[in-house]
């Protein structure tokens, strides 16, 4: 099909190591954890302890990690990242009858956006729709891409027109696709369990001087509540991955979780609506680690649910935001 389409769609996640060896996640989390908007420390304190003590111990700890998860084509984050782009490219493209050209880019690493921005103009796309793959905007996230993306164009002579998706958390298909896939996994189970909503945390300090993404966050574990019909003793808010010292996003879920069979909570299913793609933290952090987290103090049944990826439910979603927001152009 050849292009007509007076736009292009750039969806952009956070990026993911080359190769789940060493020196690959050395490379990712040395791009990655110098953002100052990921890790704001003064950089006279944080360059020398990312590069003496972190980019020395975590990296060999976290390729093992990568090579539990990893899949035949690569990196789960960016195969199924690259999945999704497929499936949306074809809906939008079928929908106008004609070709609708759609790139993905990492902030970290690879596709470069500049690899995938150059592939829109070699396409002959002017008009831009910037879609971050983050449902709850945090400045950690969203705006780092935005950033990325920025200064990839500062060197751009002909700059195109840009509309910045900003955040998704209370969209109507969201929650909808978010409470289909608990149902599904209940009638699957043949049994309703305690819902547990995990969120990837930042640091609690972040919020405190502005990110709305807590209150983003909250308001997506609300509404699926409520399209669920929960009562309130039947979910629970919690943010994992903590990183570093300072105080994070709470409650936290490994000590929430281990204190929910003392309590009578032994049969959970696990939902991680911050990630629109599965990737080491749900595949691993969540299910493996917590899970066993949870096993070991006594919990019988634990089941991650998976994220949207690829589903048709994600693509209908991803093409209703993307109608939306170029109405402009079309
Ligand atoms: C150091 C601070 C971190 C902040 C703040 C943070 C925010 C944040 N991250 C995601 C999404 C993802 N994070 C992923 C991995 C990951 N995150 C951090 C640290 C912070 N994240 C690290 C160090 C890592 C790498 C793994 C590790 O070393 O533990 C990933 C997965 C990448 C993959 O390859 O699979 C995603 C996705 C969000 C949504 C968020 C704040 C809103
Ligand atoms: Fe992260
Ligand atoms: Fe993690």
């Amino acid at each position: 099909m050849k292009s007509t389409s007076n736009y292009g769609v750039l969806m952009m996640n956070l990026g993911t190591p080359d190769g789940p060896n060493t020196s690959d996640v050395r490379r990712y989390l040395r791009e990655f954890l110098s953002d100052s908007r990921v890790v704001d420390l003064n950089p006279l304190l944080w360059k020398p302890i990312l590069n003496l003590v972190i980019l020395t111990i975590r990296p060999p700890k976290v390729a093992k990690v990568y090579q539990q998860v990893w899949m035949d084509e690569g990196s789960p984050l960016l195969v199924l990242s690259q999945r999704l782009k497929e499936n949306v490219k074809l809906a939008l493209s079928e929908k106008a009858g004609h070709d609708v050209p759609v790139e993905l880019a990492m902030t970290y690493g690879n596709p470069s956006v500049e690899k995938a921005a150059n592939a829109l103009r070699a396409q002959g796309v002017t008009n831009i729709i910037v879609v971050p793959m983050y449902p709850q905007f945090s400045a950690t996230t969203t705006a780092a891409a935005y950033d990325r993306l920025m200064s990839s164009l500062g060197r751009c002579p002909h700059w195109p027109a840009l509309q910045l998706l900003h955040d998704y958390a209370d969209h109507p298909l969201y929650i909808k696709a978010l409470a289909d896939s608990v149902r599904r996994q209940w009638e699957k189970q043949g049994e309703r369990r305690h819902l547990v909503m995990s969120f990837h945390g930042i640091p609690k300090r972040y919020v405190t001087n502005g990110d709305p993404y807590a209150r983003r966050c909250t308001t997506t574990s609300r509404l699926v509540a409520e399209e669920l019909g929960l009562s309130d003793d039947e979910w629970t808010h919690v943010y994992q991955s903590r990183f570093g010292r300072e105080e994070w996003l709470k409650p936290y879920a490994d000590a929430t979780l281990k204190m929910f069979p003392s309590q009578g909570i032994k049969r959970i299913n696990v939902i991680s609506p911050a990630f629109a793609i599965d990737c080491i933290e749900t595949l691993e952090e969540i299910t493996l680690e917590l899970g066993d987290e949870f096993k070991d103090n006594g919990g019988e049944a634990f089941d991650y649910i998976p994220a949207l990826n690829d589903s048709p439910e994600q693509v209908a979603l991803y093409m209703d935001l993307i109608e939306q927001n170029t109405k402009q152009w079309t």
